[in-house]
C-alpha cells in the first residue's frame, strides 16, 4: 500500500479527504495541507493538547508563512478538552477573527483533540475544513477517520456532536516516539475492536508478537494500523450517519463509555472499551451465538496487550443506568454489538436483563 516516498495514501470512495500515513509529516505540513484544503485559504486555526505544544508551535511558524493568519490555541489535556467551554473558547478566537468558510481548523492531539477540533469546525459557521494531525495510536486507528465529532455533557459520553468529514488525516508515525506505553496499549484497544468485527489479521498478529505488533518502528505495527484505517474508512463511506453498518464500530463501547463516565474519565477510553468488549463476548457466548473458543480469544488478545478484561462487581446498577443512555438505544430498547463469530458482527436487540446481569458476572472482579 506504500508509495514511493513511504507515504500511504488511503482513500474512501466518498467525500472524506485521504489519510496518510508515514514519517515526517508534520514537518511538510505546509506543503501537505494546501494539496488537502485548497488555495482559498487564509487563515487557520490549529488547536492542540498541552503534551504537543513544541509541534503545535512548530506547525504555527510554518503556516504563518503559508498563510495571511496562523492562530494557535492550547485545550485541557484528555476529556477535560472535551467540554462546552472550551468550545465556546474556540468559537471566542474564530469569532475575533473572522473566520471564514474558506479557512481551516487543524487539530492536533488525541482522540480528545480531534472529537472537539472536528466539532468546532463543524458547528463554526455551520461548517468549516478540518484537517487532523493525530498523535495517539488512538485517533490515527480510529478518531480521527470517519467524520465523528462531539463534546461529553456531563450525563454521558459524546452526547452532544455532529457528523463532519475531514479533509484530510495526517498520520505521522514519528509523532509517536513519545506517546507514553500506556496510551499506546489502550489505544490499540480500538485496532483490536477491528480485528474482532472485520479483520482477524490484526489479531493474528498480535498472537504472533504482541511486543512486534505495539512497536510503532515495526511492519506488523504499520499493517495493523493501516487494516483499521482502510476498514473504518469503507464502513463509514457506506454509513456515515450511522443507520446500519457503522454500528459495528461501536463493539464494546456500550459498556466501555458508561465505564469511563462511571470513573469520571480517568480512565482511558481504549481500556474502557477493552472490558466492554469481553462483556460482549460473554454476552454473546452467553446467548449461544459465539463458541467458547472466540469468547476465549477476546480475553487472550486483550490481556496479552496487557489490557483490562474485568470490572468491580458492585458497579452493576449504575453501569446499567447510564448504558441505557447509549446511542443504539431506542426508546427504553437497548442495543449491543454482539459477534456471531470472528469477523461476523450484529445487532443483539433488547437483551433480558437477567442476561445482561450474568454476562456481566463473568467479568466482574
Ligand atoms: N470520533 C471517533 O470516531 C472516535 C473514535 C475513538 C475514540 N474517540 C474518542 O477519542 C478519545 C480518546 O482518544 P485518545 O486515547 O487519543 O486520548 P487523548 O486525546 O485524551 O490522548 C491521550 C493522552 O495522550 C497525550 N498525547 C497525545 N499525543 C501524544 C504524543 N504524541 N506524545 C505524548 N503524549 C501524547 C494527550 O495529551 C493525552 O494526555 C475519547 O474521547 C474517545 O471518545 C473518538
Ligand atoms: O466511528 C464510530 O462510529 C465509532 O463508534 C468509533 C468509536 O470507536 C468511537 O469511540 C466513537 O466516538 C463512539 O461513538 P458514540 O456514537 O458511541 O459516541
Ligand atoms: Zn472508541
Amino acid at each position: 500500500m506504500s508509495g514511493q516516498d513511504g507515504v500511504t495514501e488511503l482513500r474512501s470512495a466518498g467525500e472524506h479527504g485521504p489519510v496518510l500515513v508515514g514519517r515526517g509529516l508534520i514537518n511538510r505540513l505546509e506543503t501537505l495541507l494546501p494539496e488537502l484544503v485548497g488555495d482559498k485559504v487564509e487563515q487557520v486555526l490549529i488547536v492542540h493538547q498541552p503534551t504537543l505544544r513544541e509541534i503545535a508551535e512548530d506547525v504555527h511558524l510554518r503556516l504563518s508563512s503559508t498563510y495571511r493568519r496562523a492562530l494557535l490555541a492550547e485545550i485541557p489535556d484528555a476529556e477535560s478538552g472535551k467540554r462546552i467551554e472550551v468550545a465556546e473558547f474556540l468559537w471566542q478566537i474564530l469569532g475575533q477573527s473572522d473566520f471564514t468558510r474558506t479557512d481551516v481548523l487543524v487539530a492536533i492531539g488525541g482522540g480528545a483533540a480531534t472529537d472537539l477540533g472536528g466539532w468546532v469546525a463543524a458547528s463554526w459557521l455551520r461548517g468549516v475544513k478540518v484537517v487532523h494531525v493525530p498523535t495517539t495510536v488512538l485517533a490515527m486507528a480510529d478518531a480521527a477517520v470517519g467524520g465523528k465529532t462531539g463534546i461529553n455533557t456531563n450525563e454521558g459520553k459524546n452526547l452532544v456532536g455532529a457528523f463532519h468529514l475531514p479533509a484530510g488525516v495526517i498520520c505521522d508515525l514519528d509523532v509517536l516516539e513519545s506517546l507514553p506505553r500506556n496510551e499506546l496499549v489502550t489505544g490499540f484497544a480500538e485496532a483490536v475492536k477491528i480485528g474482532f468485527i472485520a479483520e482477524p489479521e490484526i489479531l493474528d498478529l498480535i498472537d504472533a508478537d504482541p511486543e512486534r505488533a505495539t512497536n510503532p518502528a515495526s511492519d506488523e505495527f504499520r499493517r495493523i494500523l493501516e487494516l483499521a484505517i482502510a476498514h473504518k474508512l469503507e464502513v463509514t463511506s457506506n454509513d456515515l450517519t450511522e443507520q446500519g453498518g457503522r454500528e459495528m464500530l461501536n463493539y464494546g463501547h456500550t459498556l466501555g463509555h458508561a465505564i469511563e463516565h462511571g470513573e469520571r474519565y480517568q480512565w482511558r477510553h481504549g481500556a474502557a472499551v477493552a472490558v466492554g468488549m469481553a462483556y460482549a463476548a460473554e454476552l454473546a457466548r452467553l446467548s449461544g451465538r459465539l463458541s467458547d473458543a472466540d469468547a476465549d480469544r477476546h480475553k487472550r488478545v486483550l490481556e496479552l496487550l496487557g489490557l483490562p478484561t474485568s470490572y468491580p462487581a458492585g458497579r452493576w446498577p449504575t453501569l446499567l443506568s447510564v448504558m441505557a443512555r447509549d446511542k443504539k438505544s431506542r426508546g427504553k430498547l437497548m442495543r449491543f454489538v454482539v459477534l456471531d463469530g470472528i469477523g461476523q458482527p450484529t445487532i443483539m436487540n433488547a437483551p433480558d436483563e437477567s442476561v445482561l446481569f450474568a454476562a456481566y458476572q463473568e467479568i466482574a472482579s
